[in-house]
């Protein structure tokens, strides 16, 4: 008896621990996100993008996939910018010396976010182009 409640309670300590940890992943996730948003001014240029994408898209009567398609473009620029962010801070900690490897890491991470943005802006003309040519006329 004694034994089934000391299990039990070892079960509930695993349980709390585990989704503390996940609460704490979770802090230290948006902890990175208020860092960069701080630190990148681009991020600033995204966020102001994505507003003006989001107000657009309410004017406009959008289709369930059409929003769908324009918050995964969204998250795919955060998302590269983000990388790109980590490994520029990640170059600077390693060394302030010119290195050809880290040359091509910061190249190839800035050519993440060129894809992303290239992408969701041929995704925003596909989904708000026509929308909003009609309601122009
Ligand atoms: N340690 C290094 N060794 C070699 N080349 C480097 C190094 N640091 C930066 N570079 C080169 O300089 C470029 C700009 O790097 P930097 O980290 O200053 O990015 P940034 O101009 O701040 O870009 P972003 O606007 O994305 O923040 C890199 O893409 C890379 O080509």
């Amino acid at each position: 008896m004694v034994d089934e409640e000391f299990e039990q309670d070892e079960e509930v300590g695993a349980y709390l621990r585990r989704s503390e940890s996940w609460l704490r992943k979770f802090g230290n996730a948006c902890r990175g996100i208020k860092v960069a948003v701080r630190a990148e001014v681009s991020f600033f240029v995204h966020l102001f993008v994505t507003a003006i994408v989001l107000v657009t898209g309410l004017q406009l009567s959008l289709s369930r996939l059409d929003w769908a398609l324009l918050v995964l473009s969204i998250a795919g620029v955060i998302t590269a910018e983000l990388c790109n962010t980590a490994i520029e801070r990640l170059a600077r900690a390693i060394t302030g010396k010119e290195n050809p490897e880290i040359r091509d890491a910061l190249d190839m991470a800035s050519g993440a976010v060129l894809a992303a943005s290239v992408g969701a802006a041929v995704v925003g003309l596909i989904v708000l182009g026509r929308p909003l040519l009609r309601m122009m006329s």
